[in-house]
């Protein structure tokens, strides 16, 4: 049975001027211990469908209709208070920026433990600092530097510790977004891969999101590739990453990869501008029609179909059958 079930979710914002939708009838689920990573450019939805799984849209967002339901519970009809406990101690987050985001005037073990025992009020401290110091060795940080304070750790060792205090109440799902876009490369590539092992040895699920479709093809089981706030193709990691169906996919692969034939590029054009998804998400034509170098007629005058390349691959999309 699946972990996390996500049916027909539709998220919109409220603005001065308009209700936009930012995602548009998003479907997937999700196992324990597997990891689905959701790819698109700037401004497609995917943070918004995070925070919506984490019920942290802001104040002018909202799920306009769907369904989430996460080991059983449904996560949309629960009351604030117990949405808060099932945040952190069941479904935790990393974000881009979450490294910033340590108290600059706190040390930062004590953070980790401040979270450890508001969440288990019974632990003690002798407990709870063990606890921390598990984390530490996990995420290869020397446990004498726990009690460091922010400005003493780089950038890596900050987000590593962020990937502690993740882990710090066992979660079963971990939201990832973009952890890792602030950091260079080799220390992108080491804390990628410290992500994908702890996932691996803890049996966690794991939503991880990016606009790198490489980053994504390199940790997680599952991809869905999403354009103006609808997924557009989804698969198994070689299935998206190698044998990519969408011209969307296609064209976000081809600025990806440059070089030696993993994929031979098709569609070869420029990137696609930022989108608006407000301006293409009323309409229920494919969104990606104007760019698209094989667009049909059908394609301008029909809503775009699931089609299924394979059980577990499919594509919304009316040219590829
Ligand atoms: N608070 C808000 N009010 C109105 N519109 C918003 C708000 N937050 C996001 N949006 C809009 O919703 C759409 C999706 O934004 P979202 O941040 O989810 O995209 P994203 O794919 O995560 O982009 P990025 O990678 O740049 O964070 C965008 O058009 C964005 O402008």
């Amino acid at each position: 049975m699946a972990l996390l079930e996500v049916e027909n979710l539709t998220i919109a914002y409220k603005t001065r001027r308009e209700t936009a939708i930012a995602a548009d009838r998003v479907n997937f689920s999700l196992k324990r211990g597997r990891s689905v990573g959701i790819v698109g450019e700037s401004g497609c939805g995917k943070t918004t469908l995070g925070m919506a799984l984490l019920r942290l849209l802001p104040s002018n967002g909202f799920v306009k209709s769907g369904r989430i339901t996460f080991d059983g519970m449904d996560l949309l009809g629960l009351p604030d208070a117990r949405m808060q406990r099932v945040r952190w101690k069941r479904i935790a987050m990393i974000f881009q920026a979450a490294m910033n985001a340590w108290n600059p005037v706190q040390r930062i073990g004590d953070q980790i433990l401040e979270a450890i025992r508001t969440h288990d009020p019974k632990i003690t401290k002798a407990e709870a600092v063990k606890q921390v110091e598990q984390l530490y060795e996990l995420v290869e940080i020397p446990s004498d530097r726990i009690f460091d304070f922010p400005h003493q750790y780089s950038g890596g060792m900050k987000q590593r510790a962020i990937i502690a205090m993740a882990l710090a109440c066992n979660p079963d799902l971990i939201i990832a977004d973009e952890p890792t876009t602030a950091l260079d490369v080799i220390v992108q590539d080491q804390i990628l891969q410290k992500i994908k092992a702890i996932q691996k040895e803890k049996n966690i699920a794991l939503i991880f999101i990016s606009h790198d479709i490489g980053v994504v093809a390199g940790v997680c089981h599952e991809i869905m590739v999403m354009y103006r706030g609808k997924i557009v193709e989804a698969g198994r990691r070689e299935e998206v990453f190698e044998v990519p169906v969408h011209p969307y996919t296609r064209a976000l692969l081809s600025s990806y990869l440059t070089i030696d034939g993993v994929f031979e590029i098709r569609d070869k054009q420029a990137p696609a501008p930022p989108c608006t998804p407000a301006e293409a998400l009323s309409k229920e034509l494919c969104g990606y029609v104007h760019l698209c170098p094989h667009a049909s007629e059908a394609c301008r005058s029909r809503p775009p179909q699931w089609r299924e390349i394979t059980p577990t691959h499919k594509v919304l999309c009316s040219l590829c059958r």
